[in-house]
C-alpha cells in the first residue's frame, strides 16, 4: 500500500486490512513515500518520522510489513519505480497496489503509465465522500474495493495536532505519542 502517511491513520489500516481478507493476501507491504512528485508544493514530515510512524502502527500485525524502498531511492518517488524494487526482492509474487480511489484516479498522469499495469494489479479502496470514476482505465487492471467508511484522512489529523486538538483513536495510540514526542505538526502556518 503506497501513500504518503503524514501521518498514518485508521482509515489507512482498515483499507489495508480489508483488501488483505477480501484479496486473500499473504502480506500488505506499506510503502511511505519519499519525496512526493505531487506534494512538492505542500510541506511534508521527514520521511523518518513517517516511516517510524508506519512501523508503530502496524507492528501488531503479522500480515503488515513496511518497506524503506521509497524512502532509501533518492529523487521524488514515482510507484514504477516502487514496483520495480518490490519485484527485486519477491521475484515470484503477485503484487496488488493498494491505494486511494482518489489516488487511482490520476493513475493516466503518472510516470510511464502505460507500463504500470504489466507490475501490478491496482487495488483502488473507496473513501469517504470520493466516487470512483474509472474512465480511461482498463478495467482488468483496476480493482475497485469499499471498504467501511471512515472519514479521516491525514491532512485532518495534523490540523487537529497543530490545534492541540485529540488525534486519539483516529491514529493508533503508539503514533499519538510518536506525534506528541517529537512535536510533530507544531506550527504548521508558520
Ligand atoms: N479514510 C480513508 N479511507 C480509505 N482510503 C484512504 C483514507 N485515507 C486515505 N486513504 C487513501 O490512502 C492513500 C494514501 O493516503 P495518504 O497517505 O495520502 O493519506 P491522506 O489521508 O489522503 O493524506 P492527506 O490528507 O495528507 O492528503 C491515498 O490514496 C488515500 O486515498
Ligand atoms: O508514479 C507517479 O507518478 C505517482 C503520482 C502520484 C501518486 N503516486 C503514488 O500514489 C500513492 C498515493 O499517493 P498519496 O498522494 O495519496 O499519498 C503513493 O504511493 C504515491 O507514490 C505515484
Amino acid at each position: 500500500m503506497g501513500g504518503t502517511f503524514d501521518p498514518i491513520h485508521h482509515g489507512h489500516l482498515v483499507a489495508a486490512s480489508e483488501a488483505a481478507a477480501l484479496l486473500d493476501l499473504d502480506e500488505v507491504v506499506f510503502v511511505p513515500t519519499g519525496k512526493p512528485s505531487f506534494k512538492q508544493d505542500t510541506r511534508v514530515s521527514p520521511a523518518e518520522h513517517r516511516y517510524l510512524m508506519t512501523v508503530i502502527a502496524t507492528a501488531s500485525n503479522p500480515r503488515f510489513t513496511v518497506s524503506r524502498v521509497d524512502i532509501d531511492r533518492p529523487g521524488l518517488t514515482y510507484t514504477v519505480d516502487t514496483l520495480r524494487d518490490l519485484r527485486q526482492d519477491r521475484p515470484d509474487a503477485d503484487l496488488y497496489f493498494i491505494t486511494g480511489a482518489d489516488a487511482i484516479e490520476q493513475l493516466l498522469t503518472w510516470k510511464d503509465a502505460g507500463s504500470l499495469w504489466e507490475m501490478a494489479h491496482f487495488v483502488a479502496v473507496t473513501r469517504p465522500g470520493h466516487r470512483l470514476t474509472v474512465d480511461g482505465l482498463p478495467s482488468e487492471g483496476v480493482t475497485t474495493l469499499e471498504v467501511p467508511a471512515l472519514a479521516i484522512s491525514s491532512t485532518d489529523c495534523r490540523r487537529r495536532a497543530e490545534a492541540g486538538q485529540p488525534v486519539w483513536y483516529l491514529v493508533p495510540d503508539g503514533v499519538v505519542q510518536y506525534i506528541a514526542k517529537h512535536g510533530l505538526y507544531r506550527g504548521l502556518d508558520e
